[in-house]
């Protein structure tokens, strides 16, 4: 088994969910939205801990729709390599007509690190993976763009876009916005109060192997595979943002 081998899979393993995503769309519609998201949840989640099982037989999985019994099961915390998968992140957005805001997380952890990992976004036609990790835009200078959640932006981070020059940008989905700082449509993307690592797992995987900054809001490193799986914040910036938004953030909290 090489190394490219996980990168493959994990690409590979995201865009098929993500195209069985897209047919369970077309095949339901969008009158009945709890159905909907239920039916997405699911078929992914199974899909996914399938093919897990028969491609790499030996590894652990942690999935956001696993049972309580299954994500609290120890034998992760002493295994060397668990999948942290996302089946559907961006749930809501899944289920909304016309939103492209959603994704499919598939990531490698691997002895302490994210070894490999990859962000479907199968509305928008493009998975970002470590295979090939996208180039980082620059930031032009000047004013800039901070993604928040839709529905759950942090409290503080209307203050945090004054005192940084900052617009801020709301998109649905961890992992799309994510991407949308690795492909250029924002700068910066800004989280707290709540989340957990199958949320971040696979986009800062593949957004810590293009050379952007992933971190804690207090700048401590994110660290996956823990006893228990909530990492409730996060900031993902191109790299030279990083010292000014961590600044702001402590400023806003001392
Ligand atoms: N306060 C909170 N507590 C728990 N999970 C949260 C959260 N805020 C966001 N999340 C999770 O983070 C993902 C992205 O959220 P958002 O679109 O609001 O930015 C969603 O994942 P799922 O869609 O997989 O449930 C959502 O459930
Ligand atoms: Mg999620």
């Amino acid at each position: 088994m090489t190394i490219r081998d996980d990168h493959a899979v994990a690409a590979d393993l995201a865009n098929e969910a993500g195209e069985r995503l897209l047919q369970v769309r077309r095949r339901m519609g969008f009158d009945d939205a709890a159905a909907l998201k239920a039916e997405g949840d699911r078929s992914s989640h199974v899909f996914l801990m399938e093919a897990l099982a028969r491609l790499r037989p030996s590894d652990s999985v942690l999935s956001e729709e696993a049972t309580r019994e299954e994500r609290l099961d120890p034998r992760r915390l002493s295994a060397e390599r668990v999948w942290i998968v996302d089946p559907l992140d961006g749930t809501r957005e899944f289920s909304e007509e016309g939103r492209a805001d959603w994704a499919v997380h598939v990531a490698l952890w691997e002895r302490g690190r994210l070894a490999a990992g990859a962000v479907a976004l199968p509305a928008q036609g493009r998975t970002l993976t470590t295979a090939e990790p996208p180039k980082l835009p620059s930031s032009a200078g000047g004013r800039f763009r901070i993604a928040v959640s839709r529905t759950r932006p942090p409290e503080f981070v209307q203050k945090l876009a004054y005192l940084v020059g900052a617009d801020l940008v709301p998109i649905g989905s961890a992992g799309a916005k994510i991407s949308a700082v690795l492909t250029g449509e924002v700068e910066a993307y800004v989280h707290a109060g709540g989340q957990y690592e199958w949320d971040s797992a696979a986009p800062v995987a593949v957004a810590q192997a293009a050379g952007a900054h992933a971190s804690r809001v207090d700048g401590a490193a994110l660290a996956y595979n823990q006893a228990d799986p909530s990492l409730p914040d996060i900031l993902v910036s191109l790299p030279e943002l990083a010292a000014s938004l961590l600044a702001g953030i402590r400023d806003l909290h001392a």
